[in-house]
């Protein structure tokens, strides 16, 4: 088994999302909201403290015993020293903790992130993907929904402060689609990754796996709280089904989540810096008793395979056997890690120069069953 991948060593992919992303996402959370000055200090307490050792959470924050398990290795040590999985998911639960999300109180439940969602559901880019989708011709439809959804985890906020570059790669890294389609039946798991414009998407696919009778039933699987910036919580779904109350599918969504055909689940799990490997009991379930999980995004990647530095040409299928049933990635390439590209694409892929298992230009689809 190869090791995590770590936040050292200086210059590495973790170690910039460590040292310059950040920092960025503290300051434009402390812009996007008029926070009070309690919680304004605790943002700056923050943005020194993850330049030193991790500390540990409050011990009156309400998870504070779970997380004092969790840290126990790595409380004390640099954050530049510790697994890349994490330092992020830590990152993240320090962020909610310093705007209040969890204190009784007037921030109680606020989403930090929430200001640069909510423009995305009502901007332009959206508006013409909607466009341009309700104009698929029939026969075209299921793939232009499939690469709508895959392409959509590309608009990840997060991702957006350090990048500029929104360009796309036409040949997938690895193309596993053909056979995902026949998968594509009975209870079909979606384990979301991005709020906004990869929900939108997410959820119209959902929608054409119901209306066409493929499948009977979806459990979408979201955040239990805001996580990563822009993940998708329940609240999300709702913004995207109200942005959508207009569209036929969107009527359909509605009715789908009233009847339970699309049934959305919020796993503490999934807020936490594990990989599927340690997936609770009634989690694996979920996972077992569909006719495929479909692993959206970066995050559940690193999550499905360990976050592990494997050689990229190990298949797919050996790094995902220990999972409870067939399962698809769905993905753009926004980390290190990768497993299932042929060598021929990858000394292609190495050749370019380009950074291309980071900077989101480059997407897969990888099934194993
Ligand atoms: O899961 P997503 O939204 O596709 O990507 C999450 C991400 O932006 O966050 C991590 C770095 O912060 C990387 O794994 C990845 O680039």
């Amino acid at each position: 088994m190869p090791n995590s991948v770590l936040t050292s060593p200086p210059g590495s992919f973790p170690w910039t999302v460590l040292h310059d992303r950040h920092p960025a996402l503290i300051a434009k959370v402390g812009d996007g909201l008029p926070y009070s000055p309690d919680r304004l200090s605790a943002l700056d307490a923050l943005a020194s403290e993850i330049t030193g050792p991790i500390r540990p959470l409050p011990p009156d924050a309400h998870d504070a015993g779970t997380w004092t398990e969790w840290s126990r290795d790595y409380v004390g040590e640099s954050w530049y020293d510790v697994p890349f999985l994490f330092a992020e998911s830590y990152f993240y639960r320090k962020l909610l903790e310093a705007v209040g999300y969890f204190r009784p109180g007037p921030w109680q439940g606020v989403d930090p992130f929430e200001p640069a969602k909510s423009p995305e559901l009502r901007g332009a880019a959206l508006a013409e993907e909607l466009a341009l989708l309700s104009e698929l011709p029939p026969g075209q439809r299921d793939e232009g929904l499939l690469t709508a959804s895959l392409w959509g985890n590309q608009a990840d906020l997060g991702f957006q402060l350090s990048q500029t570059d929104g360009g796309r790669s036409t040949a997938l890294v690895a193309d596993d689609s053909a056979s995902l389609w026949p998968l594509l039946n009975g209870t079909v798991c979606i384990v979301a990754d991005n709020a906004g414009r990869e929900l939108i998407p997410d959820l119209l696919l959902a929608d054409r796996l119901l209306e066409t009778g493929r499948a009977t039933r979806i459990l979408l699987h979201v955040k239990a709280y805001p996580y990563f910036t822009s993940d998708a919580t329940m609240a999300d779904v709702l913004a995207c089904l109200r942005r959508l109350a207009d569209d036929p599918a969107g009527k359909r969504l509605w009715q789908a989540v009233r009847t339970g055909a699309l049934t959305v689940r919020a796993h503490p799990f999934s807020v936490t810096p594990f990989s599927y490997h340690d997936a609770p009991a009634d989690l694996a379930e979920d996972f077992a008793t569909a006719s495929v999980t479909i692993m959206k995004g970066d995050l559940n990647y690193r999550r499905l395979v360990g976050d592990r530095a494997w050689p990229a040409d190990i298949p797919f299928r050996t790094v995902t056997e220990y999972f409870p049933g067939p399962v698809a990635a769905v993905r753009t390439l926004k980390s290190d890690v990768v497993t299932g590209v042929r060598p021929e694409m990858l000394a292609r892929l190495d050749a370019t120069g380009e950074p291309w298992r980071t900077n989101g230009t480059h997407a897969m689809i990888q099934v194993s069953t």
